[in-house]
């Protein structure tokens, strides 16, 4: 059984310097804006792998019905099948409760040699609220952030300087290719019957389809205990 991911749970053995992208998400369902962030991070940063890890129960999304882990789970992994420099971990879903980023990175570092840097991705939504996040402080001790912009959010210098004076947060921002792309709008297309093709991989779509996923109004399964 791997522990953070079958393919990547031996980075960093050999004894060389390595990076680690870890791209968390409640990827309800993931989509290509994730896919193609998570692509350019690995490329402008150098990193050896990128880890999805959808959230077990994301504390930001309790007003709302999340699908199970997994289903979201299981279109990750589907999503990611055709990039060698990703993978897929399911230690958010496994831990159940709450989910927590700092728990995930503790978890991490704790698992990989210290040759192996944690680069956590995440976009310029969440990066704006990241101070209001379980012990932001310690998350930045524990990785370096990639903050990819997203269309229609703009972290502006203030927020940027009130976010790196509330840590010792040391972000990386990169500018991405603009994919106005979310999550909710997937769902509500497959709910009003239109197409989603292109929107995310082939794979994933077929999976929503033969599941019936996202098919009924606050869609997806279970609020509680998103498992
Ligand atoms: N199109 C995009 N471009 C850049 N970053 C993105 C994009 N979509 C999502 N992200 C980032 O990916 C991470 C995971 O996103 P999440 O799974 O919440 O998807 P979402 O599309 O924002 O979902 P929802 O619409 O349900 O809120 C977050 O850090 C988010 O900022
Ligand atoms: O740790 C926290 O307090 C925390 C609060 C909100 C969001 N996060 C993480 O941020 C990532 C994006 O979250 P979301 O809700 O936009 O999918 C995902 O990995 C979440 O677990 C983490």
């Amino acid at each position: 059984m791997p522990v953070i991911s079958e393919r990547f749970d031996d980075l960093g053995s050999d004894g060389k310097p390595a990076r680690l992208g870890i791209m968390g998400g409640t990827f309800d369902p993931i989509h290509t804006g994730h896919l193609a962030c998570a692509e350019q991070a690995r490329e402008a940063y150098d990193l050896d792998a990128v880890v999805f890890v959808p959230a077990g129960n994301p504390v930001f999304k309790k007003d709302r019905a999340v699908s199970s882990g997994a289903d979201r789970l299981a279109m990750c992994r589907l999503a990611v099948l055709s990039n060698p420099a990703f993978d897929v971990s399911a230690v958010e879903i496994e831990r159940g409760g709450d989910t927590f980023t700092v728990d995930t990175l503790r978890q991490m570092r704790a698992h990989y040699p210290d040759n192996v840097e944690l680069r956590f991705i995440t976009g310029a939504d969440a990066v704006y609220n990241i101070v209001k996040w379980r012990e932001s402080a310690a998350i930045a001790d524990l990785a370096r952030l990639i903050a990819v912009t997203r269309p229609g959010y703009v972290l502006s210098e203030e927020r940027r300087a009130l976010i790196a004076a509330h840590g010792r947060f040391v972000i990386d921002y990169l500018e991405v290719t603009a994919l106005a792309i979310s999550s909710s709008d997937l769902r509500a297309r497959v709910r009003e019957g239109k197409s989603i093709r292109y929107l995310t991989m082939q794979r994933v779509l077929d999976y929503i389809q033969k599941h019936g996923l996202y098919r009924e109004k606050g869609a997806g399964g279970c609020v509680e205990g998103a498992r």
